[in-house]
């Protein structure tokens, strides 16, 4: 059946550190679907590029930086919320400056990939874990 949803493009990375575990961040309570942990990313801004517009968010959400150069695809999500129809590409990054901070979200976490399943995250993030776990 034809569907008038619109549909959402947003970016996110998961973050991967030396020990191989995933960078996660906890949604704002105030927001939608707040206290669900989630990739940082965001949506993306006029004339932005998915890459510039993730590393903006990186930046602005965790005072971090990075290049182009060190985001790599992994796979995406396809997912049909009640409002919108959300299209969102995982990358993944191994090299940034700076050491993450919870700027925008409630906390962050470090986690094992095979551990990811523990914490509740939005619909459309669950097929992304088995992602994950293959590549680590
Ligand atoms: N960043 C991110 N967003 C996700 C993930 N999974 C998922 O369903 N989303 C959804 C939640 C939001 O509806 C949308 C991301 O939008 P956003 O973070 O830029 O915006 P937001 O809902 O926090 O609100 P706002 O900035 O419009 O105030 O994508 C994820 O893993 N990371």
């Amino acid at each position: 059946m034809h569907s008038e949803k619109s549909m959402l493009f947003v970016v996110a990375c998961a973050l991967i550190d030396a020990d191989r575990r995933v960078l996660i961040a906890q949604r704002p309570a105030d927001k939608n679907m707040g206290g669900l942990w989630e990739f940082p990313g965001g949506k993306l801004e006029a004339g932005e590029s998915p890459e510039q517009a993730l590393i903006r968010e990186l930046r602005e959400e965790l005072a971090i930086d990075t290049q182009e150069a060190c985001l790599a695809p992994l796979t995406f999500a396809s997912f049909s919320y009640e409002n919108f129809h959300l299209l969102m590409p995982l990358y993944v990054c191994r090299k940034w400056q700076g050491t993450p901070q919870a700027l925008e979200h409630q906390a962050l976490k470090w986690v094992r990939p095979q551990k990811l399943r523990d914490y509740a995250m939005p619909p459309a993030d669950e097929p992304l874990i088995a992602h994950l776990c293959d590549l680590l």
